[in-house]
């Protein structure tokens, strides 16, 4: 098995509805997203899968999300803007558009609201 990592950041704003605190308040964070892709059978380049392709993919649905009030997109409006939920977003997103072959699959995506503290979400394949 195989398990490939990617690390891309972006900044947004967001605030925790009906948080009993600080993070009730408008608030923005330098959101750190890790996304691993697992499988066994690889290319004729003897890749699982490009890293050119997958920051690709992972950045399309990234910029749906930078410099972005996230509570005001579709996907928060209802669902609190928390790394959990973003993960789980994130995660079912890139689920949707990546072209993967054979049994490579997103495995997890970890997301970092600050350097110490982080979200992973990840599900096995018969919820995908
Ligand atoms: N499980 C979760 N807990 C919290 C989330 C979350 O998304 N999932 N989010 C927040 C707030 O967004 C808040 O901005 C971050 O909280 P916290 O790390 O406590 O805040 P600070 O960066 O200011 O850290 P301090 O240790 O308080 O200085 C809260 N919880
Ligand atoms: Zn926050």
């Amino acid at each position: 098995m195989y398990e490939l990592t990617v690390i891309v950041e972006f900044e947004a704003a967001h605030r925790i509805v009906d948080y009993p605190g600080k993070c009730n308040r408008l608030h923005g964070h330098n959101w750190s997203v890790e996304v691993n892709v697992i499988g066994t059978k690889l290319n004729e380049l003897g890749m699982l899968i490009d890293f050119k392709e997958l920051k690709k993919e992972v950045n399309k649905i990234i910029e749906g999300l930078d410099h972005y009030y996230l509570n005001e997109l579709d996907a928060f409006k209802v669902t609190n803007p928390t790394a959990e939920n973003l993960a789980k977003y994130l995660y079912d997103e890139l689920a949707k558009s990546l072209l993967l072959s054979g049994d490579t699959c997103v495995k997890s995506i970890k997301i970092w609201e600050s350097p110490k503290s982080a979200v992973c979400y990840s599900r096995g394949k018969e919820n995908v």
